[in-house]
């Protein structure tokens, strides 16, 4: 048998039909191929680099922050800017138009809706990451926007997304809320806590600085920055040079590195410190609500407990006092102080805790908790593993109260119904799993 040849290139573009002419016009024909076969591969090859350069790109990104949804996320066109301004109008006279980034996160929903309610222009910023359950996050959003709140999607570290947002709207005030949260995920994921409470913050810090009229900011710091102080309650004024977690050392960054733009910048600046917040349309990831779930579904809780057999404690928060501080924060920051990217004058720098001055056991929170659900904890206890976690929180909040007039009205037991409440109402009774 014959054996059957593979046509070649030539074959395959020009069937032979034999003929000088055609002969010549093939001849001539495959030197116009030969340079556009060799400028092919030559695209073809800028292509490969092109793609591999993406592909290092995108996983030197992963590798910093896995989690993170920083390039789906999409803006801009005529009906997003619109979007943007009907959100950032103004409703009752002497109010403020607040840029609030993490805005679909747990306080950040909370404080959106509170200053919508009163009549203030609110846009948010957020890049619905999957650190927890984004389904949740996107809950909020739709609580958002029937309330009038638009949240844009995407990252504070897109600088051309926020010069585009400060572009549209005069901003008076920035509620800076986006973070990497929690202490112990910070072994597990250390670029992330670096992308957004470092980076994140610098590039928010310098769209703020570079925008006219610049904004004044209010900014989330953490109780976590007092790390292992011995000393309580914590006041503002104590040391915060031994952090327990690179969260809080990121956190603590945070207030040095909103210190140095104040400085130079005349940046009105803000920090507050937050103590454990609590509440409906919490964070999956915090222990209240992990309990809450595990308890539901029959599943054992693993309770830390301190050296020498000490219960951990928290000064527990719950968010409508926090919302009530970062209210009071923003009606009380004086103005920014630059134009044009330079300090014209000193600006305030203020740093304040807002907790509940009552710290709690957290066996007494999971003692609570079974009342509400009416369910016993399967409790192991276990030594608390040296993963970023301090013994106890304890706040002096006497400088929020006189300077923001920051008064908590709600104790544990109360916050923990509503919240139980809540996550009945939102996930049902056993979130949807079986009790064993
Ligand atoms: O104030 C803050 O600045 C921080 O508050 C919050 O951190 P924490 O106070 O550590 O809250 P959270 O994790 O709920 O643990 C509560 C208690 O339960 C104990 N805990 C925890 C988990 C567990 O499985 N078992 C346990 O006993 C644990 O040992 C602890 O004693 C925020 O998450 C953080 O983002 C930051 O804002």
């Amino acid at each position: 048998m014959k054996e059957r040849t593979m046509p070649s290139l030539d074959e395959d573009l020009f069937p032979s039909t034999p003929g000088k002419v055609k002969i010549e016009r093939t001849h001539t024909m495959n030197r116009q191929f030969y340079r556009c076969f060799a400028s092919t591969s030559t695209m073809f090859l800028w292509a490969l680099f092109l793609i591999a350069l993406t592909a290092s790109y995108l996983s030197f990104q992963s590798f910093v922050d896995p989690r993170s949804r920083y390039f789906t996320a999409s803006w801009g066109g005529i009906q997003w800017e619109k979007q943007v301004r009907t959100s950032a109008q103004i409703r009752r006279s002497g109010g403020m138009s607040v840029l609030v980034t993490g805005a679909a996160g747990f306080v950040g929903t909370h404080v959106s809706l509170a200053l919508k309610k009163r009549g203030d222009g609110v846009v948010g910023i957020d890049n619905f990451n999957n650190y927890y359950d984004p389904s949740l996050k996107k809950a909020r959003n739709s609580l958002l926007i029937n309330h009038g709140v638009f949240v844009v999607e995407g990252d504070i570290n897109d600088s051309r997304l926020l010069a585009k947002l400060f572009d549209i709207v005069a901003f008076t005030h920035v509620m800076h809320l986006a973070a990497q949260a929690g202490v112990r995920y910070a072994m597990e994921n250390p670029g992330s806590y670096v992308h957004s409470n470092i980076a994140g913050l610098v590039n928010l810090l310098e769209s703020c600085k570079s925008a006219n009229p610049q904004p004044a900011i209010v900014w989330a710091s953490s109780s976590s920055v007092y790390g292992l102080n011995e000393k309580v309650p914590f006041s503002e004024s104590d040391r915060t040079d031994q952090p327990a977690s690179l969260y809080a050392a990121t956190k603590k960054a945070g207030e040095e590195i909103t210190h140095t733009y104040n400085h130079i910048y005349g940046l009105s600046i803000t920090g507050l410190r937050f103590f454990t917040v609590y509440g409906p349309w919490g964070r999956p990831d915090m222990a209240y609500f992990s309990f809450t779930r595990n308890i539901l579904q029959g599943k054992p809780i693993t309770v830390y407990r301190g050296k020498n057999g000490v219960d951990l404690a928290r000064d527990f928060t719950y968010v409508d006092d926090i919302v009530k501080g970062c209210l009071g924060s923003l009606d009380t920051a004086g103005k920014s102080t630059g134009t044009g990217g330079k300090k014209r004058g000193p600006a305030p720098y203020r740093i304040f805790n807002l907790g509940n001055t009552s710290p709690v056991t957290v066996p007494t929170l999971v003692g609570i908790l079974e009342r509400h659900l009416k369910m016993k904890a399967k409790k192991k206890v276990v030594d608390m593993p040296g993963n970023g976690d301090v013994p106890f929180t304890h706040a002096n909040v006497s400088l929020a109260r006189r300077e923001l007039g920051y008064k908590p009205t709600t104790d544990l037991q109360t916050g923990l119904k509503k919240f139980v409440r809540w996550y009945l109402s939102y996930y049902g009774y056993n979130h949807g799993k079986p009790v064993n």
